[in-house]
């Protein structure tokens, strides 16, 4: 067995309480082995944690991780224009080639931030999947299908790709990366679709995953044409399910956070996404006291614009108490939960707790910092205070990633020079 020990640190625990102690990981089975002192010597390899904090690596609801390519290309519109107008048109143009460097660079940027898991909804999955076992994290990846603006036979298509997309990529990289069945939204749909496929997917064996509820534009037309609220609406179309977990769910109602927590549905709240897009304030305090399971996800790189788990935290936490009109709303606590235990449990992955036996998956901050200083509470620094850029190493399934801020599985500047060159071209192709 090969071992790493994590050593000289203090250790966030499932409770979040925080207690010194070094970390023992088998990196062969990826598992934690022990909690202890001095545990540097039965190791074969250590990480230094000395003056830092060591976190459950923070877990990405939801992401489309290529859109890396289109950050900062078109900002400052609401969801439906800026889809329409400028994110889809140039999205037409993507090859794989244009994924990979965009995947490269989201991973890299997760790498760099703490994030060891996520969630993603985009093309050229396989693409995709190659990428994410190349860096060494963990996904669950599902392939976006839209039947809006298509004919019959090319969403049939599209809804096929996405069953064997999730067939395909389940279980590689030695069961890092999942899969799910991934309808765009509840609107860009149409309701045969959802009725035909959904079961298909289940026979998978495979969670759905799609946007819901984020703009009230999108609630009106469901209402309008199905009688009931979207949720409700969902859960006609088997959608609701334990397994299932959906992104935003910013227009919800008490009779459909009611459902949530009867069915077990988790949502992904992306409050940078939905203060950048003006789509509306989740009712997140609600969700939380109704026993709703919320995780959170950057979306995409083009509305957020990054893709730090830390910023989002602190997003969560400020726009949950503007929504709540109540200070206490959205505490810390609650938000360090959603980044580890509340995202990983909402994307079925048992990754999310510091724990003899669990994954070993990790991102250790560097508290040395002006910034983190005092330390009455180290919660409330993940929380509120934090930054990308204080994370010192990221391990995933007991294996180094990144040490002393160099990531060890990609080549950061080539990631980078290949992006850049990869999005000038698609950008200039859809200028075309
Ligand atoms: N096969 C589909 C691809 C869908 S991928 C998922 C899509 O979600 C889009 N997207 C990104 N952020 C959001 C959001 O906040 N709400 C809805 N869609 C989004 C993203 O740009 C991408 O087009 C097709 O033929 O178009
Ligand atoms: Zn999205």
């Amino acid at each position: 067995m090969t071992t790493l020990a994590i050593t000289g640190g203090q250790v966030l625990l499932p409770d979040l309480t925080v207690t010194r102690a070094d970390v023992l990981v088998d990196q062969d089975g990826g598992e934690i082995l022990e909690f202890g002192d001095e545990l540097a010597g039965e190791a074969d390899d250590t990480l230094d944690a000395e003056g830092s904090l060591v976190t459950p690596g923070f877990v990405n609801g939801h992401c489309h991780v290529a859109m890396t390519l289109l950050r900062g290309h078109a900002d400052d519109k609401p969801l439906d224009a800026w889809l329409q107008e400028d994110i889809w048109p140039v999205e037409a143009e993507l090859t794989a080639d244009s994924i990979r460097a965009g995947t490269e660079l989201g991973v890299l940027e997760m790498i760099k931030s703490g994030t060891t898991s996520f969630a993603d909804m985009y093309f050229f999955v396989p693409t995709i999947a190659d990428v994410v076992a190349e860096a060494g994290l963990r996904a669950r990846l599902g392939h976006g299908v839209i039947s809006v603006g298509k004919d019959e036979e090319a969403v049939h298509e599209d809804a096929q790709e996405g069953l064997e997309v999730a067939a395909e990529v389940d279980g590689m990289a030695d069961g890092r990366i999942t899969s799910a069945f991934m309808p765009h939204s509840l609107t860009t749909v149409d309701g045969q679709y959802l009725s035909e496929y959904v079961p298909k997917a289940r026979d998978l064996d495979v969670p759905v995953h799609y946007h819901a509820n984020e703009t009230e534009d999108e609630v009106t037309p469901i209402v309008e044409n199905h009688g009931v609220r979207p949720l409700a609406y969902a859960a006609e179309k088997g959608m609701l399910e334990s397994e299932d977990f959906f992104a935003h769910g910013v227009h919800v109602d008490e009779s459909e956070i009611g459902l949530l927590a009867e069915a077990g549905t988790s949502v992904i709240h992306c409050p940078a996404s939905n203060m950048k897009l003006a789509s509306g304030m989740a009712p997140v305090q609600r969700m939380l006291e109704a026993g709703v399971t919320v995780g959170l996800g950057t979306d995409g790189a083009a509305s957020n614009n990054d893709l730090s788990m830390l910023d989002e935290a602190r997003d969560a936490a400020m726009l949950g108490k503007l929504a709540a009109d109540d200070a206490s709303a959205v505490p810390a606590e609650a938000v360090v939960k959603m980044v580890t235990q509340g995202s990983a449990d909402a994307i079925g992955l048992d990754t999310g707790r510091l724990e003899v036996g669990a994954p070993a998956d990790f991102a250790v901050i560097d508290l040395e910092q002006p910034h983190l200083t005092p330390q009455h509470d180290l919660v409330s620094h993940l929380a509120y205070a934090a930054a990308a850029s204080d994370v010192r190493h990221t391990v995933c399934d007991g294996q180094v990633l990144m040490r002393d801020r160099e990531v060890l599985t990609l080549d950061e500047d080539a990631v980078r020079a290949r992006a850049t060159e990869e999005a000038e071209a698609l950008i200039a192709r859809a200028d075309d």
